[in-house]
């Protein structure tokens, strides 16, 4: 295979992968449980991934042990309106839906045109790459589609120390580029970080729950402008703002170093 025709296939494979993800909103196979579901993976989360993997991969925003019991009632509080009762006992889709996660989103990264294969085939996802639960980002998005807006239940582990006691500003900050970069890639498609501006009002304490909620503000053209906030759990303290640019691009941007 060719430099340029390699490129044309993986810029293919992550155009599909992007779109996949953009859809799963409208997948009724990708409704969230009812109940709790356990550490084990439902078969019926990965109906919806394109067929790129090989393998049944881990659905990291499912609930594991490491979850604190605030961690697990917001879940159940956002699980139990993904879906709803409709009539003669059946069910439909609520206002939210569960965003599933995984490490990595191709067989062979992209941006791999510099890259060896070995590298390629580690690349993970920088806030599923550590194994132990709960070291370091616990966290499971849900959207809604028709507020367009998205939230995040993010549980901060020992590993993400900043100042004594408290959560690194980078890290938060890599959960807010997260956390709105998913919900500009559910708005818009395929999207990079242009512009993110963060003001931290209060520090995050360490191994503590906190909503990171994400607004659209609005679109224009290839822009995506978008909002979002950290606070406690009952919202009563405002740990940090933020607003983030997002411009659509064809993923091929990506494969040519950007
Ligand atoms: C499914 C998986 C979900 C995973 C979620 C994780 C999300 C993580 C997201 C990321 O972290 S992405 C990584 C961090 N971001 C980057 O590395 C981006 C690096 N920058 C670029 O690649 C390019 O600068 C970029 C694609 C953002 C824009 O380049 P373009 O050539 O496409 O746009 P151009 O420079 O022509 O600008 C287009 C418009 O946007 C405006 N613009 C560009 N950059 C801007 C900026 N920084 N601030 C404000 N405006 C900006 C620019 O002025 C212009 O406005 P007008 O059309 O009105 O004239």
């Amino acid at each position: 295979m060719t430099h340029e025709s390699h490129r044309v296939q993986m810029a293919r494979s992550l155009g599909r992968l992007l779109k996949g993800f953009q859809s799963l909103t409208s997948l009724p196979a990708m409704r969230a449980q009812r109940s709790h579901p356990s550490a084990c993976v439902p078969c019926r989360t990965t109906v919806a991934l394109p067929s790129l993997f090989s393998f049944k991969p881990r659905d990291f925003s499912l609930p594991n042990s490491s979850w604190s019991s605030e961690m697990m009632r917001l879940y159940d509080h956002y699980n139990s309106q993904c879906e709803v009762e409709a009539e003669r006992g059946e069910t439909r889709g609520g206002p939210w839906q569960r965003l599933p996660s995984y490490n990595r989103s191709l067989k062979y990264a992209t941006g791999g045109v510099y890259l060896s294969k070995i590298i390629q085939s580690r690349a993970r996802l920088f806030t599923r790459n550590i194994r132990e639960p709960g070291a370091a980002f616990e966290y499971v998005l849900f959207v809604n589609k028709e507020e367009q807006r998205c939230v995040c239940i993010f549980q901060a582990g020992h590993l993400l120390e900043g100042p004594p006691g408290h959560v690194h500003g980078g890290a938060i900050a890599t959960m807010i580029d997260n956390v709105t970069g998913t919900h500009a890639t559910v708005l818009s498609g395929p999207v990079m970080t242009a512009n993110l501006n963060i003001n931290y009002r209060s520090p995050v304490p360490l191994g503590s729950t906190v909503l990171i909620e994400s607004s659209l503000d609005t679109k224009e053209g290839r822009k995506t402008f978008i909002s979002c906030k950290v606070t406690s759990t009952d919202g009563s303290k405002l740990h940090t703002e933020a607003t983030a640019l997002f411009l659509s691009i064809n993923v091929s941007h990506l494969l040519r170093g950007g």
